[in-house]
């Protein structure tokens, strides 16, 4: 196995994952991209130098424990071997722990950076092994399959991960309600019960197929379809704000869930950044919260 010569470079999509009933399930690629690049250091030069500018740089680590290192380095012990020096410079623009999925941006980024600073790199490590690494690194696949893959996702596990990707209405875009303060994921994950009636997992099944067909072109169904039975409600105590906001627009007839685990309010719209409905959403952004439209990113992470 050979290592490149000079830098590579890699671009990943946040995410927005669930969707409502697509508990751990549905994913969508946001076009927010963190941006990155490294390259293998000379001979002589060991250890990893990492820099980063913007989200999270006051706050991850600069050692081996980084989250796009730990995932260069599962990368490179399936691809061979790993480079004793590594440069790291992470250009991060996706909010940490607001449910727009920055850790999976991360683990997928590390991935196919390691990847691409391999000579032959993709027919060593192709996209399905990818999304296996990324998928157990991540502990859940609908955040890491459109980080990978763009577009929207449906994804599961049975022994294996899997992931399908199903086409996504031109018009379709989001706007974004993103708190001043973080939930961590794994915070937001304890809280769920072990079990749920019977009645709210049937509900929720309906309603994921139905997200499914509403985003491929009959988007009147979106607020129908973006009803939630199995996490939201359950997650409350750990962002009143943010399921009050949810409830609040859901009851004006907006198709608005909890992005991914939270806290980050996002809401459908079919008009564009410009558009009468994305300008009344943007204005019931409450203070202090950043907003934003966002169109859905059909790439996913994208090296060059
Ligand atoms: N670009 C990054 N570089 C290093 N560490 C990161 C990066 N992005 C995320 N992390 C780590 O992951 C944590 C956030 O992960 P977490 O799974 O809690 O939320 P999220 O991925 O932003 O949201 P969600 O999974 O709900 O979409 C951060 O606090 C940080 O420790
Ligand atoms: N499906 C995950 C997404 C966040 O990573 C959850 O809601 O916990």
């Amino acid at each position: 196995m050979r290592f490149v010569d000079g830098p590579v470079r890699v671009s990943v999509p946040a995410t927005s994952a669930n969707l409502g009933p697509g508990f751990d399930a549905l994913g969508l690629a946001l076009d927010l991209r963190d941006r990155l690049e490294a390259e293998v250091l000379p001979e002589g030069r060991a250890g990893v130098e990492i820099t980063v500018e913007g989200e999270g740089e006051s706050s991850v680590p600069l050692d081996e424990t980084h989250l796009v290192v730990r995932a260069m380095h599962a990368a490179f012990d399936l691809l061979g071997a790993r480079p004793a020096g590594l440069r790291l410079h992470c250009r991060n623009v996706v909010p940490h722990a607001r449910g727009l999925g920055s850790s999976s941006a991360a683990i997928v980024g590390g991935v196919v950076l390691a990847r691409a600073l391999v000579v032959d790199g993709v027919a060593l490590l192709d996209d399905d092994a990818v999304f296996a690494l990324v998928a157990r690194i991540e502990g859940h696949p609908d955040n890491v399959a459109p980080a990978l893959f763009g577009g929207l996702t449906i994804s599961g596990r049975d022994d294996d991960f899997w992931s399908a990707s199903a086409p996504v209405d031109p018009r379709v875009g989001v706007v974004v309600l993103v708190p001043p303060t973080g939930l961590s994921t794994e915070l937001a994950r304890g809280l769920l019960p072990d079990r749920v009636p019977h009645g709210d997992a049937a509900a929720n099944g309906a309603r994921t197929a139905l997200v499914v067909a509403a985003l491929a072109g009959q988007p009147r169904w979106l607020a129908t379809a973006t009803r939630d039975y199995l996490h939201q409600d359950y997650r409350e105590p750990a962002m009143p704000h943010s399921l009050a906001l949810v409830r609040a627009l859901r009851a004006d007839g907006v198709a608005a869930v909890v992005s991914g685990a939270g806290p980050t309010v996002l809401a459908f719209t079919l008009d564009g950044p410009d558009g009468e409905d994305t300008r009344s959403l943007l204005a019931r952004c409450p203070e202090g919260w950043a907003g934003r439209h966002l169109a859905v990113s059909t790439d996913g992470a994208v090296v060059g």
